[in-house]
């Protein structure tokens, strides 16, 4: 089945975590924001975990750039844990899309189609991201999408082999605990892990920030 193509887009400390122990993960410079909302403006779609919106509460708007759209936005959110306060359902400038599973509560469902989000059950326990890309590509026409985490959700793109490409920016901070880029039960050994390919390494326009970007090889 076609599926949309897949980015991840995160900005990690040195020792890899994209938040702290105490979910501080404000880690990009304005320069890297601003390339982050360049890559939002060139996709159809952005995918977050449940955690990224209960603890940064994002837009997920492309509004550092001119974007001739705004992409949908796609939470992943297995039991609707996300409040109803939270801005991709409060502000109004894209849709939403939330996916959860057949655990999540009906009421809450209800309320949220009700504030006008659109609301998919695909799962009984756990959402199956890659049936949600492609009813993305197959009825919203959506060909590109950018993940923006976090750790948990990178984890389940990656180990489903779902994910095509990562952009990961190194800010020069170290946390020493917190959540990794990537965040999950893990590869024992570096043959059991997918196959990356350099595409490129630019130093960022702050002069303090390296931004990587690699290709997932596939098969
Ligand atoms: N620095 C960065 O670039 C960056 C980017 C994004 C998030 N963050 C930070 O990362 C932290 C969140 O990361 P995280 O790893 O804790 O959470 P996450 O955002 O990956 O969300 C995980 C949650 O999403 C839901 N979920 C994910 N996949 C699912 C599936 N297949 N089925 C059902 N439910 C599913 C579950 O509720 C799960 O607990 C936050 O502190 C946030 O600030 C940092
Ligand atoms: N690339 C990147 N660098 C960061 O330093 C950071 N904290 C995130 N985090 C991604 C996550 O989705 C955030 O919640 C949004 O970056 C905030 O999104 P808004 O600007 O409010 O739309 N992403």
């Amino acid at each position: 089945m076609p599926k949309p193509y897949v980015i991840i887009v995160s900005a990690a400390s040195i020792d890899g975590r994209i938040a702290s122990k105490t979910g501080y993960s404000r880690l990009s410079c304005p320069f890297d924001l601003r390339r982050l909302h360049e890559v939002r403006a060139s996709v159809d779609a952005i995918m977050v975990g449940a955690n990224t919106v209960i603890n940064d509460d994002p837009s997920l708007t492309p509004r550092y750039v001119k974007a001739i759209k705004n992409p949908i936005r796609v939470i992943i959110d297995g039991k609707l844990r996300i409040p109803l306060t939270a801005k991709v359902i409060t502000n109004k400038e894209a849709p939403t899309i939330i996916v959860t599973t057949e655990q999540s509560d009906r009421n809450k469902t209800a309320q949220l189609m009700n504030m006008g989000v659109e609301v998919w059950v695909m799962g009984k326990e756990r959402v199956n991201l890659r049936d949600v890309l492609e009813k993305l590509f197959t009825e919203k026409g959506v060909k590109r999408v950018l993940v923006e985490g976090g750790g948990h959700l990178n984890w389940e793109l990656i180990k489903e082999e779902i994910a095509d490409e990562i952009r990961l920016t190194i800010s020069p901070y170290v946390f020493g605990a917190g959540t990794s880029f990537i965040e999950g039960e893990g590869y024992p050994t570096t043959m059991e892990g997918p196959r990356l390919r350099l595409k490129s390494v630019n130093i960022c326009e702050c002069g303090q920030e390296v931004v990587l970007d690699y290709t997932i090889e596939k098969g």
